[in-house]
């Protein structure tokens, strides 16, 4: 799904940030990416999002290479892809339901519709009964699985997740990592940047570990 062919970054007037990186994620896998913070993790998501660009290298996204994207084509390649925040992200003055819609409404989906599909997400992350509150009146971890079901209600091939747990207790860590877990069985590819690695240790996937922009 994903394949890294020598991949460089470097921004403007900064030492390089990611330096030769390869490797592949097949399609259907889910993978954790750790290291220490800098080492350039939110820069290698960001390359796959198209939100930064590789100075040397190909990055190809099922078989296309998406270095050489046009500005016009990033929107068609996000399409594909879902991104949870450590720090959730959600409009305050929007109810729940409306956050999840909202990546369906800018795509053109009828309202009617892309309601019907948020509140299915929501279902899938438990959050149903929550639809018509607003982000300020749930907890922190139920403000992370409205952003997960964010994440997925276009029903992307690819979840990519940036520090998810980094506010959570233990506990609602786990349900989070469950919650990833759950999407990947239902075929989605997960690729996580995490620093927790008591969680990593309690559920054994392939990890890729960044030292100061490569890969150890
Ligand atoms: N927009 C930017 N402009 C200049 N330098 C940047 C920018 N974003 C990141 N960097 C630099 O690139 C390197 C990698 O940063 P990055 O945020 O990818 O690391 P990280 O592993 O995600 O860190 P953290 O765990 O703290 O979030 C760091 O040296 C950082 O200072």
């Amino acid at each position: 799904m994903i394949r890294f062919a020598n991949v460089s970054k470097a921004y403007l007037g900064g030492k390089p940030a990611l330096q030769g990186l390869t490797f592949h994620l097949p399609v259907g896998s889910m993978t954790y990416l750790t290291g220490h913070s800098g080492a350039g993790k939110s820069t290698l998501l960001k390359l796959i999002m198209g939100m930064e660009r590789a100075n040397g290298g190909q990055i190809w996204f099922n078989g296309h290479d998406i270095t050489r994207l046009s500005p016009y084509e990033i929107p068609f390649l996000r399409r594909q892809i879902g991104m949870v925040h450590q720090d959730y992200r959600l409009l305050p003055e929007r109810s729940v339901v409306d956050n999840v819609a909202l990546p369906l409404i800018i795509t053109g989906f009828h309202p009617k519709d892309a309601e019907k599909y948020a509140l299915a997400a929501l279902d899938r992350v438990g959050l149903r009964d929550r639809a018509n509150y607003l982000p300020v009146h749930l907890s922190g971890g139920e403000q992370q699985r409205v952003d997960i079901a964010r994440a997925v209600v276009h029903k992307p091939q690819l979840l990519l997740a940036d520090e998810p747990t980094g506010n959570l207790d233990d506990k609602l860590s786990m349900d989070i990592f469950n919650l990833f877990e759950e999407f990947n069985k239902l075929g989605m590819t997960v690729l996580i940047a995490t620093h927790n690695l008591g969680l990593i240790q309690q559920k054994p996937k392939p990890c890729l570990v960044l030292e100061q922009g490569h890969l150890r």
